[in-house]
């Protein structure tokens, strides 16, 4: 099911209006965040979504379907999504096959409730 296709209306209840979208009633001045990480990971739409498997997305497929959110999507879809692959991509390709790297220092990577490196990541970095 798209999500510009779902049912949504504003009602009001006990005086206050509220956003109402299949069924879930959203209070007015709440923020919203859909955690793309989660989607990222489903095995149903990522098979062994903790493989390193770069190779997966040569399926065009998943990258085209609903549930991609990387970027955005509908009418707020990033106009910028095709440029920053290219420089993602392009930078993945130079540090992997012309650099190499390792963690310094025991600081730790925190996974939820999304990636960061709270005291900052250290790495050593080289060319080859
Ligand atoms: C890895 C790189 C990038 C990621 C992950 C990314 C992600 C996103 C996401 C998730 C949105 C939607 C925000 C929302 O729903 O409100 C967005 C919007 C936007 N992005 Fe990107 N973006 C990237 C690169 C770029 C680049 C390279 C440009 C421009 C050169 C760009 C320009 C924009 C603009 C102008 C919007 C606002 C679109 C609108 O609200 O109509 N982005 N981006």
């Amino acid at each position: 099911m798209m999500v510009s296709n779902w049912p949504t209306r504003f009602i009001k209840a006990n005086g206050l209006c509220v956003y109402c979208i299949v069924g879930f009633v959203i209070p007015k001045g709440w923020r919203i965040y859909v955690y793309t990480r989660e989607i990222n990971y489903d095995p149903y739409l990522y098979p062994e979504p903790l493989t390193f498997n770069p190779w997966r997305w040569m399926d065009k497929s998943l990258e085209t379907h609903q549930y991609f959110m990387l970027f955005g999507g509908g009418g707020r879809l990033c106009p910028g999504k095709d440029l920053g692959m290219a420089e993602i991509s392009t930078f993945l390709h130079y540090f992997v096959t012309r650099y190499r790297c390792e963690e310094v220092g025991g600081d730790k990577i925190v996974k939820f409730p999304r990636v960061e490196a709270p005291n900052g990541l250290h790495m050593r970095i080289w060319g080859c």
